[in-house]
């Protein structure tokens, strides 16, 4: 049996007299069913009692196999043989990283904070395990090797490596591959037919003994990884390096040893779906998973293959198997836990902890850097001055806020397990129930699994990825996958077949890998002078110019100076509909004609396509647009750099573009990181978290920020408490700092092109200190009669006026309201009865359930959406629900930021629907009903 829940108290170790010798114990008063029972004592044996070294009270503990003792009648509870000890097993530490961690401690903070480089070994690696995925999957080596370089062309393009010798390094890495799987395949007796058979078609896997790369989540032991393959239930890991000794190496073990964790706590679970009945929602046995694992790991040294026998002694095998024994499982086990044992009190190791070299290490220089900067101990030493001191608690403080965030992302996982089919799909964070309609293999040995399309409604989009399963996406049968579409069907692409039950949001830490690495290019790299503004040492400086850029638009034409002038940055507050977008693009103009090299980016795709577009119709296109095939809008493909071709020109196209647009997101990877601009501007800064910000603003001489602080704040997953408010910093843009900071380094936008005067006027007295102003007298006295073919007559009287308030007399119901949902559809109607297209048409709901409520009955058409997916856009009519009845709570509530981007997406006609007496209870809410009424 396992105990699973705090620590109450932990005990000293003590040594003692056994029968079988000499034994430290040490015992930990925790309690079980995570925390819901009474204390208990369980006492750790043997090496288990190390973990007393970083336990706290507090903290999450996990023993498995544990023997109950009677003792004086009290239940008592004991390590044994089998027992694991897992430390914090919520905290889902990454297998590379335990890797790294073995190698040197150091080394995995090291590699945390400043990420990946563009390197070329890498990019060779990444190359390799392609192609050995290719492999396994029985494609041709030469058109694996030719399409996967192609992919890789951009890197390989900046690194400026030929094509052709980059594919005949890796054909001799593939060579050792090809030779291992001949080889694989032919001692095994029971598939020797079909080793026949595959020596004719190259070398396709046996059935059922292989698979390629695969995504692995451990409950237990707190694991995630994705490992190179899985021959006969044992972990394969594939390494570019060479190794002549008959030994992987020690770390290359580990990590072979995580994944074999990994895949037997799969096998209990996969054992258990034999005799499951209820669609693959099965429950983990609760018995020692390390018993299933595998006995024997295997690695494959594929730079072997390419050295020179009569340079080279040694064991040139590439292929070292070895075996998985029980001791090797504890001691991944153990570095485990160190591992989240130090993320939990956020800790920071020196290098000292390891018996590594640092001479050898190429992570020398970064890792005395790094010291020098932030005064650290390292067994390395410093280099460099510390930073001054506020810099310093400023990285400490945002260090600590991404990690809470990684937690929060953490806690999504574990509801992977914790929550079932049904309350994830309650939550928004699954489709299930899907019925598989079908599997095909796509050309390049990818799969396209398709379902039966559902109206159940989830945070799932096209264009995400995601996780699909054969039922539950730890237990089953699960692969990573692109949506491609979910309409009547539910179409994703995947690596490998599985049948497409469910699908999961996937919860992946790289939006916070990259926060964290631009904390550290921000804080870490830049020079003092550059950091001088965002440290508050100095106020942004602008140069002279007088030229006019926008002639009908005076704030507009002072944004677009103000940006040219600026020498460090610039902040352009836009309200809604205020022309941000048409003035960002302006300014790009204007900073190109300067001969300057600009990074165009936004928090979304959407907006960074809306400048693009806002670009093109003041006739400029020399744009090169970063981003995936599904990200990008159709009609923008045309400036997308291909995900695939030759270096040299796909190198040259990002090189002399002067205009590169991105998302903020995608400014953290490592090709990105090596570009650098003259300006960067960013829109929907309001939106962004400050380290977002600064991946965009550090890859630039200075910066035009875009954005209103009084619409949608960043996207934070982490609660307000979580942490004892450790991610708080992550809820303020750095927009918003700034502009309250330097007030004279900002210019608002105060004249809209979108709203009628009647609609406009709530939001700008409320939110915009009545500045908001329309631009036209066209745009201030626009009515829903001036659309084609509309008669306000042929409306209700109630909806005669362009803004309205309905109140249904309905009863919020969880999450949704169907009397409310229903008076919505009865006004979309009516507008569409007198004449409104229903393209034209919006419905804004404060929840999922809701939109689906409205959803299955509006016309079709009609957009319904939650407000985070309006802002940006609007519409001619604008139907915001509001479902609460007797107390205002839910998203829409949280934050008035939300109802003004509600209001303002109207232009001509605004209708609210709701419950008078709810909203009268809240003062901005009540000023609100006054005003619509
Ligand atoms: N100076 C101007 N002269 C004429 N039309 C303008 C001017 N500025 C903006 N517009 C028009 O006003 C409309 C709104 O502009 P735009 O889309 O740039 O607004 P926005 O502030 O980006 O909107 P959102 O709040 O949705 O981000 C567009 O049709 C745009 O062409």
């Amino acid at each position: 049996m396992q105990l699973r829940g705090p620590v109450v108290e932990v005990g000293d170790i003590r040594t003692v007299e056994t029968s079988r010798g000499t034994s430290d114990l040490a015992e930990v008063r925790m309690r079980p069913d995570s925390g819901q029972a009474e204390a208990v004592t369980v006492t750790l044996w043997g090496k288990w009692t190390e973990t007393t070294d970083y336990l706290d009270p507090g903290m999450e503990l996990l023993v498995t196999n544990v023997e109950e003792d009677e003792f004086r009648g009290e239940i008592q509870y004991a390590t044994q043989r089998e027992s694991m000890v897992v430390v914090e097993p919520g905290f889902l530490v990454d297998v590379t990283d335990v890797r790294s961690w073995v190698q040197c401690p150091r080394m995995y903070y090291l590699n945390k904070l400043s990420g990946l480089e563009l390197a070329y070994p890498v990019v060779k690696g990444t190359i390799v395990h392609e192609v050995f995925g290719d492999l396994l999957r029985g494609r041709d080596l030469d058109d694996a090797i030719d399409e996967r370089v192609a992919e890789a062309g951009l890197e390989l393009g900046l690194l400026d490596k030929d094509p052709e010798a980059v594919a005949a390094e890796v054909r001799d890495h593939a060579s050792a591959i090809e030779g291992w799987l001949r080889q694989g395949t032919l001692t095994d007796t029971d598939g020797a037919a079909s080793a026949a058979d595959s020596s004719e078609r190259g070398f396709s896997p046996v059935e059922n003994e292989w698979r390629s790369e695969q995504t692995l989540v451990s409950e237990t032991y707190g694991l995630k990884g994705r490992a190179d393959a899985v021959r006969r239930g044992g972990p394969v890991e594939l390494k570019t390096g060479k190794n002549t000794k008959r030994e992987p190496r020690f770390q290359d073990k580990i990590q072979a040893a995580c994944y074999a964790l990994l895949l037997g706590e799969q096998a209990v679970a996969d054992g258990g779906a034999e005799t499951a009945t209820d669609g693959g929602q099965r429950s983990v046995p609760d018995g020692d998973h390390a018993d299933e694992a595998p006995d024997t790991g295997t690695l494959l040294y594929t730079k072997n293959a390419a050295v020179e026998r009569t340079e080279e002694t040694g064991d040139l095998s590439p292929a070292k198997e070895f075996s998985l024994g029980p001791g090797l499982l504890k001691f991944v086990v153990r570095t485990r836990n160190e591992i989240a044992a130090m993320e939990h009190d956020v800790s920071v190791p020196t290098g000292f902890e390891a018996d590594a070299k640092c001479e050898y290490c190429f992570e020398q220089d970064t890792c005395m850097a790094v010291s020098g900067r932030l005064d650290q101990e390292s067994k390395a030493g410093q280099v460099g001055s510390p930073i001054p001191e506020d810099e310093r608690e400023y990285f400490d403080r945002f260090y600590r806020a991404i990690e809470a965030e990684r937690r929060a992302v953490h806690r999504e996982y574990t509801k992977l397990w914790r929550q079932s089919g049904e309350e994830r799909a309650e939550d928004d964070r699954a489709l299930i129930d899907l019925e598989p309609i079908g599997q095909t293999e796509r050309d390049g040995g990818r799969w396209e699994l398709r379902a039966q399309g559902t109206s159940a409604v989830s945070k799932i989009r096209e264009g995400d990825v995601v996780l699909a399963s054969d039922g539950h996406p730890v237990r089953g049968r699960t692969e990573l996958a692109r949506v491609e579409e979910l309409g009547e069907e539910v179409v994703v692409t995947t690596d490998e077949p599985v049948e497409l039950r469910r699908l999961d949001v996937y919860p992946s830490e790289i939006g916070t890998d990259r926060m964290l690495t631009a904390l550290h290019d921000a804080v870490l790299k830049q020079s003092p002078e550059k950091k001088a503004v965002l440290f508050g040492r100095r106020e942004p400086e602008f140069g002279e110019d007088d030229t006019v850029y926008i002639d009908n638009n005076e704030a507009q034409n002072e944004a677009v100076s103000l940006a040219v002038r600026a020498e460090d940055v610039a902040l352009i507050h836009g309200p809604p509909g205020t022309g941000k977008t048409y003035t960002l693009a302006r300014t790009v103009r204007a900073l190109v004609e300067r001969g300057e090299r600009v990074l165009l980016t936004a928090f979304t795709n959407r907006a960074v396509d809306n400048a693009i577009e806002a670009l093109e119709d003041q006739g400029f296109e020399d744009i090169v647009r970063m981003g995936t095939e599904t990200g990008v809008r159709p009609d923008m493909q045309a400036y997308r750099l291909p995900d695939s071709g030759d270096p040299q020109e796909l190198a040259g196209r990002l090189r002399d573009a002067s205009v590169v647009a991105a998302t903020t997101a995608s400014c953290g990877s490592t090709v990105m990181r090596e570009q650098s601009f003259d300006v960067a501007l960013v829109d929907e800064a309001g939106q962004l978290t400050e380290p977002a910000t600064l991946a965009a603003v550090s890859l630039a001489d200075k910066s035009v920020l875009v954005g209103d602080h009084q619409q949608l704040p960043p996207v934070v997953q982490a609660a307000d408490d979580d942490e004892g408010g450790a991610a708080a910093p992550l809820q303020t843009s750095l927009f918003e700092r700034l502009i309250e900071q330097y007030p004279d380094a900002g210019v608002m936008l105060g004249r809209q092109y979108r709203m009628s005067q009647r609609i406009q006027a709530f939001a700008s007295r409320e939110f915009y200190d009545g500045q908001l102003r329309p631009a036209t007298g066209e745009v201030a006295s626009q009515r829903i009669d001036d659309l084609a073919g509309v008669e306000t007559d042929a409306l209700p009287p109630n909806l005669r006026d362009s803004v309205a308030f309905v109140d249904p007399d309905g009863q919020a119901r969880g999450n949704t309201n169907p009397v409310e949902a229903a008076a919505v559809v009865g006004t979309v109607q009516s507008y569409v009865d007198a004449g409104v297209p229903p393209e034209e048409i919006g419905v804004i709901a404060p929840y999922r359930a809701q939109v689906a409520e409205i959803n299955k009955r509006a016309p079709a058409g009609v957009t319904v959406d939650t407000v985070d997916r309006f802002q940006g856009s609007s519409k001619a009519v604008i139907v915001v629900s509001f479902v609460a009845t007797d107390t205002l709570d839910g998203p829409i509530f949280e934050d008035y930021r939300r109802i003004n981007v509600a209001l303002t997406r109207a232009k001509k006609a605004l209708v609210l629907v709701g419950d008078a007496d709810a909203l009268g209870t809240d003062p901005v809410y009540g000023r609100m009903v006054e005003w619509a009424r």
